[in-house]
C-alpha cells in the first residue's frame, strides 16, 4: 500500500493511493509542541501494511535522516521528491532550482495539471502563503512569500508588552475588541495582499491564470478573496500521486 505526505512546518497531511491511482481523503495532524518526526512515526504505526512513501517536506536534514532510517527499518521505501530543474512538465524557475521549497515545487506540477493547458497561480496557505506563478507551457516564473494567517498574529502577539489575544471567529473590518482587530487585520491584510499579488502577475504573463488555492488556510481565505479561485486544499497530494505514479517500480 501507497502513501502519500506532505510535512509542512505546522501540520503533517497524508492520503492513502487508491488501486486506479487516486488519493483518498486528505487527512491532518498538527504537530502541536511535538517535533514533526514523532508525527511521522506515529503515522508509519497507524499503516503496518505500508510498502512505499512519497514524502514532499520543508523540514531539516536531521527530519529527513530520521524518516529515511525509520522507512529502512521497517521495510518501507521512500521517495522524498525534492525541487528540480525541470521535472513533471515544470521548468523551475530558481536561480537555485533546489532551493524552491519542494512543497512549492509540488505544487506547481499538481496546478499545471489541473489547469489543463491554462497559465496558472499556485497559492499556498500554509504556516507561509506561498504564491507562485506557472506560464501555459510549465515554465515556473517565480513567487513570492508571505507570513500566513496563523504566524501572522502569533507573530505580533509574541512581540506585544501587554498580554495580547487574536479571533479569527466572525472577522470585521470595523472590529471593536483588540483581539478581533489583530484577527481582522491579519485576515483582510492578507486578502488585499494575495488579490494585489495575483493581479500584479497577471498584468505580466501572456495569457489568463487559473488561480488555485490550497493549505490549511485556503477555504477559510476564500470565504473573503472577491476574486475566483479554484479551491483545492488537497492540491499536493494530487501532485504526489502524479509523481508516484511516473516514478514507481510496479513491484512496491
Ligand atoms: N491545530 C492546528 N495547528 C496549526 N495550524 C492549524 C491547526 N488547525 C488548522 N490550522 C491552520 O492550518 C494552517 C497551516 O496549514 P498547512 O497547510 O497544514 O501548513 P503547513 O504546510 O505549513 O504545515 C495554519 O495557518 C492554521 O491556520
Ligand atoms: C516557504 C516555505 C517556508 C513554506 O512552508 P510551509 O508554509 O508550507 O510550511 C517552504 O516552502 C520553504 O522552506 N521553502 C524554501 C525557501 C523557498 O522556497 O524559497
Ligand atoms: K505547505
Amino acid at each position: 500500500m501507497v502513501l502519500l505526505v506532505d510535512a509542512g512546518n505546522s501540520r503533517l497531511k497524508w492520503s492513502e493511493l487508491d488501486a486506479a491511482g487516486r488519493p483518498s481523503i486528505q487527512q491532518a495532524a498538527a504537530y502541536g509542541d511535538r517535533p514533526a518526526l514523532a508525527a511521522f512515526l506515529d503515522l508509519l504505526d497507524a499503516y503496518p501494511n505500508v510498502g512505499h512513501i512519497t514524502l514532499v517536506h520543508v523540514l531539516t536534514h536531521l527530519f529527513a535522516e530520521s524518516v529515511q532510517a525509520a522507512c529502512e527499518q521497517r521495510g518501507v521505501h521512500l521517495h522524498s521528491v525534492r525541487s528540480v530543474a525541470q521535472a513533471y512538465g515544470i521548468t523551475n524557475g530558481y536561480q537555485n532550482p533546489m532551493a524552491l521549497g519542494a512543497d512549492r515545487f509540488v505544487g506547481l506540477v499538481a496546478a499545471h495539471r489541473l489547469a489543463n493547458g491554462q497559465a496558472s497561480i499556485v497559492i499556498d496557505c500554509g504556516t507561509a502563503i506561498t504564491v507562485d506563478a506557472v506560464e501555459r507551457q510549465g515554465q515556473h516564473l517565480g513567487g513570492l512569500i508571505l507570513p500566513g494567517l496563523r504566524l501572522s498574529a502569533d507573530a505580533l502577539i509574541a512581540r506585544a508588552q501587554g498580554k495580547l489575544s487574536f479571533s479569527l471567529e466572525q472577522p470585521t473590518i470595523f472590529a471593536d475588541s483588540t483581539s478581533n482587530a489583530i484577527g481582522g487585520g491579519c485576515l483582510f491584510g492578507l486578502v488585499g495582499a494575495i488579490e494585489g499579488i495575483c493581479t500584479r502577475m497577471q498584468q505580466n504573463m501572456s495569457s489568463p491564470v487559473v488561480r488555485v488555492l490550497t493549505g490549511g488556510d485556503a477555504e477559510y481565505l476564500n470565504a473573503w478573496l472577491p476574486g475566483d479561485y479554484c479551491v483545492q486544499p488537497d492540491l499536493l497530494m494530487h501532485g504526489l500521486a502524479y509523481i508516484t505514479e511516473q516514478t514507481l517500480c510496479t513491484s512496491c
